[in-house]
């Protein structure tokens, strides 16, 4: 059984505590405590079922690590590390690559570098027109030298991948498999706890000791390293909140919480400390609220979205005095609701569909980390079961074409480009689609320009894109992102605004979450745009992107 990662999403009925609930941090389920147990001891009770939650969740992975090494890898642990040295070719391409991209600074973005177009649009309309027309010959397959195959890419990052019902099983020695820890009887919670306590966790092994002999592909491994710290425990309790087992938790769903986490370092610690410093003076007053307006704007949280959080703390502390925890969860409730507000006009759930095929154009400005991001969920879809193939659609650089390849190679999926320089994008489009239909191939990625000279030119051609798409696959699933640099804070958005009249948006990818104070962006982005968040980037590597979670984002955001 597949991980999907693109279906793995927040359900609001089932996770999403009350304010009140939130307040004294109340697991869910506990109804069959009784109120005065609740009041008297509640919190190290909590406490303790989430650490037993997290032992229980340490363990099984634990377990299926060593499963996985020894049924997975005949070959002893110095052999596959062997294999990865050697099948690591294309990373010192990959930073020469990212090297080029950086010379090209964003700032290039703005000047007007007036490059017509090759081929004249008409020339393409026609083809469009006449869908029977052959498509232009001059187009690629490129299959990735290196081929790196699933199973190598897999060995690179050390996953859980398929816990099989029987590994499940076995895997498990205590009773809570069969039911969520908090719906047990006192007595038997209390069993279970000395049992917990007598089989003490382990030191975590060292599995990936040899990773100075591979730095690029050491980076990404040491994310998988298992260690019960501070920041395990916070995330099996964000899984536990969400009503997850802990045989269902992943080492990397954990690395990827307390990556989140970790990333959202600096916007917590400059706003969200402050604010939770202001509120913990005491019930909130108006010159309280005044002050966290302040810090608000100054987090690039924006005017609309701060108006707007400032406007429902002032409605509530009208109606009566907020205690410092219930002020906490009643903010992280505006906030959700702030987050999720664009899901009533759009899907709840984001996910390519089975069998069908899905086309995700990308969209945004160089730099953003567009081609990253195309990587990134090239590499989720392969993960999750789905048959994927990308497009280089941009053409005007050819590095970004270069790029794409090496993305596509690190995930082991196909790439689809002109050998030409500033061939027509959307015949690269045209062959894409082509090759899709004729592979089943369930999602379609395509990297589109975000470079162009003016904002006539970006929508001529983004259009021009749409309408391929739209008349070579009209049954296809069409999604068109765009992605943002979270570092950019306000002025992404501006930018947001000229993408959004251009390509149709159906969601934003937020990148750079790490290293940068402005994670209040999100905010701005959803109020203003009324676009969900979809993505989420918090690191380089291909595993640094995962679907958006507006509960996740929130606890990582207000966590202590
Ligand atoms: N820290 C961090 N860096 C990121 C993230 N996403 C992308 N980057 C980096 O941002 C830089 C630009 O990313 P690209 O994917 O090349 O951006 P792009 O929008 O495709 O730009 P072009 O390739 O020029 O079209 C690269 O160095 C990426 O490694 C992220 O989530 N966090």
């Amino acid at each position: 059984m597949v991980f999907n990662w693109f279906r793995r999403q927040f359900s609001h009925e089932q996770a999403a505590p009350s304010t009140e609930e939130q307040a004294t941090t109340t697991p869910p389920e506990a109804e069959e405590s009784t109120e005065a147990e609740i009041q008297s001891d509640a919190s190290a009770e909590i406490s303790a079922d989430y650490l037993s939650f997290a032992k229980a969740a340490y363990k099984n992975i634990q377990q299926r690590q060593a499963q996985s090494e020894s049924v997975a890898e005949p070959a002893p642990i110095e052999s596959t590390t062997d294999e990865v040295i050697s099948s690591e070719s294309s990373e010192p391409e990959a930073t020469s690559t990212e090297a080029i991209v950086s010379e090209t600074p964003t700032d290039e973005i703005e000047p007007v570098v007036v490059a017509d177009e090759p081929e004249p649009s008409l020339k393409l309309d026609s083809q469009v027109e006449n869908v029977s027309e052959p498509p232009v010959t001059e187009t690629e397959s490129i299959v990735t030298e290196d081929e790196p195959t699933a199973s190598q890419i897999e060995a690179e990052v050390v996953t859980e991948d398929e816990p099989t019902a029987n590994e499940t099983e076995t895997s498990l020695e205590t009773p809570a498999e069969s039911l969520p820890f908090w719906a047990r009887a006192e007595a038997e919670r209390q069993a279970r706890l000395e049992r917990l306590k007598a089989t003490a966790i382990e030191e975590p092994e060292p599995v990936l000791a040899t990773t100075a002999e591979t730095p690029q592909i050491a980076d990404e491994a040491s994310d998988f390293n298992l260690v019960f710290d501070e920041g395990f425990l916070w995330s099996a309790e964000i899984l536990a909140a969400q009503g997850r087992k802990p045989e269902d938790v992943s080492i990397e769903e954990i690395t990827w919480l307390k990556k989140l986490r970790q990333g959202l370092d600096k916007t917590r610690r400059n706003l969200v400390n402050q604010i939770k410093a202001i509120v913990g003076q005491g019930p909130l007053n108006q010159a309280a609220v005044l002050e966290i307006e302040a810090l608000l704007l100054q987090a690039d949280v924006g005017v609309e979205a701060t108006d707007y959080i400032i406007n429902a703390l002032q409605e509530r502390i009208k109606q009566e005095a907020l205690p410092p925890e219930v002020a906490i969860a009643y903010l992280k409730e505006i906030l959700r609701g702030m987050l999720e507000r664009p899901l009533t006009s759009h899907n709840a759930t984001f996910a390519p569909e089975k069998d069908t095929l899905n086309i995700w154009l990308m969209t945004g400005v160089n730099g953003a980390g567009k081609t990253t991001t195309i990587g990134k969920i090239a590499h989720i879809a392969q993960k999750s079961g789905y048959n994927c193939l990308i497009a280089a659609a941009d053409t005007f650089r050819a590095a970004a074409v270069e790029q794409v390849k090496i993305w596509g190679s690190r995930s082991g999926v196909e790439v689809i480009a002109n050998p030409g320089q500033n061939t027509d994008p959307a015949a690269v489009v045209f062959d894409a689609i082509t090759a899709a239909q004729s592979r089943n191939i369930e999602l379609l990625l395509i990297d589109t320009a975000g470079r162009l000279q003016n904002k006539k030119n970006l929508m001529d051609e983004l259009s021009k894109i749409r309408r391929i798409v739209d008349k070579k696959a009209p049954y296809a699933k069409i999604e068109s992102l765009l992605v943002l640099d979270a570092t950019l804070g306000q002025n992404g958005l501006r930018q947001a605004e000229v993408f959004a009249q251009a390509a149709q948006l159906s969601g934003v990818v937020l990148t750079k979450l790490d290293g940068t104070a402005k994670g209040g962006v999100a905010l701005a982005v959803v109020q203003q745009l009324n676009l969900p968040i979809r993505f989420i980037g918090a690191g380089e590597g291909v595993e640094d992107l995962r679907p958006f979670s507006s509960y996740e984002f929130v606890e990582a955001l207000l966590s202590s």
